[in-house]
């Protein structure tokens, strides 16, 4: 297998919404296809890759640092031992070479863009979904036939009120979710708690609704919201406080005793270790949500799998950041806890297949060869524009 041709473009998914930290009015995606000389069943096999939402697109540090060292690579140091695909492995080590450890900053999100492509180019390669490659590779053997799902939004928006704010949630259940996800954090307490009461009386019952700070509480305030949130028994209370302040996370599990969640802003095995090392979470109940795509990708995140073995956390207690196929494809293979899902923002790059619905909460993977875009019209459709 060579690699023939590369191409990367940027994407803007801007849009009004806003949760506690950050506006997403200047939002945008990098899209990257990597082509190769391999066929199969009549079809050129080329990979695609995108960021997740909520890191910018990243051109920069593709054109001018990940992307020339996969095109001036020896073509023989990207191939697996059959030479006949390539390996993610030794791609990863292709592109991190000369790279400081620590300080991951964003180059771990160019990397994990990379990474999408190529996990989309060895499945194809091999005629299976990523789901069953994985599984068969990294798993037990067998991929999970559906995923548990949730319909994150809840986002605030200019004028939007409760009434809209429950129509959203409604609009869910009908679409087929049963748990859904609303932000936090960027109006007082006492207005937070009226729309969270508000969202638990249209999904019918608090352990359906999971709460979104986006790491904007210092200690107190994570606090005086725990306090709140408590009677209510939301399913998780999630980034209370800054991704990185692994103390604030282990002095709020010591005041509440739900379920916590957080890790979707960490971005390398290093940092999660430090989490379940100093961050206090609770592997009976406590939900990571480390982002294969922000984190440099699925090498890393198998190295993240990994660390929280050794820590004594089973797969099922992560439930990915990102809500989009790729993410889905890892939860089924590697029979995580579930997916995120964005029903109605960040399209097309969030949701699932055209042909696989969502029922009762749940999504399956459709039959074809890797992460399976090309079951995803609008998608393809983007791709087909931007990287022709
Ligand atoms: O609003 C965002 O940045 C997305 C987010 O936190 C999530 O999906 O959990
Ligand atoms: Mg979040």
């Amino acid at each position: 297998m060579k690699i023939t041709d590369i191409r990367e473009a940027r994407v803007s998914i801007a849009s009004d919404i806003a949760n506690a930290y950050i506006s997403f009015a200047k939002m945008d995606v990098s899209v990257l296809a990597i082509s190769t000389d391999v066929w199969v069943d009549g079809r050129q096999v080329v990979g695609y890759g995108f960021n997740s939402n909520g890191r910018y697109a990243q051109s920069g540090l593709l054109r001018e640092r990940f992307l020339p060292r996969l095109r001036e690579a020896d073509s023989q140091a990207l191939l697996d031992d059959s030479g006949t695909n390539l390996d993610p492995f030794r791609v990863w080590d292709v592109l991190m070479a000369n790279e400081k450890p620590g300080g991951h900053g964003e180059r771990s999100v160019a990397v994990g863009i990379i990474d999408m492509a190529v996990w989309d180019i060895v499945a194809k390669a091999e005629n299976k979904p990523l789901a069953q490659l994985l599984a068969e590779r990294h798993g037990d053997g067998t991929a999970d036939a559906k995923v548990s799902v949730y319909a994150a939004g809840g986002y605030y928006y200019p004028g939007k009120q409760v009434s809209a704010l429950k129509d959203e949630m409604r609009d869910y259940l009908d679409l087929g979710y049963t748990c859904t996800k609303m932000k936090i954090g960027g109006v007082p307490l006492a207005e937070d708690l009226e729309r969270v009461e508000a969202a638990i009386e249209v999904v019918g019952n608090a352990s359906r609704l999971a709460v979104d700070a986006n790491g904007r509480f210092e200690l107190k305030t994570a606090l005086a919201f725990a306090e709140g949130l408590a009677p209510y028994g939301v399913r998780w209370y999630e980034e209370a406080g800054d991704p990185l302040d692994y103390a604030l996370q282990q002095q709020l599990g010591e005041h509440y005793a739900p379920p916590m969640a957080t890790g979707e802003n960490l971005f390398s095995h290093q940092d999660a270790r430090n989490l379940l090392r100093y961050g206090g979470m609770r592997a009976d109940r406590d939900i990571l949500q480390m982002d294969p795509v922000l984190s440099y990708g699925l090498v890393e995140y198998l190295r993240m799998l990994n660390v929280l073995k050794q820590h004594g956390w089973s797969p099922r207690q992560c439930i990915p950041h990102g809500g989009h196929q790729f993410a889905l494809n890892i939860a089924s293979g590697l029979k995580l806890g579930g997916n995120e899902s964005y029903p109605r923002v960040f399209a097309p790059f969030g949701g699932f297949a055209d042909s696989t619905p969502i029922e009762r909460g749940y999504v399956a993977i459709p039959a074809m060869p890797g992460i399976g875009f090309e079951d995803k019209r609008e998608l393809m459709k983007v791709f087909d524009k931007h990287l022709r």
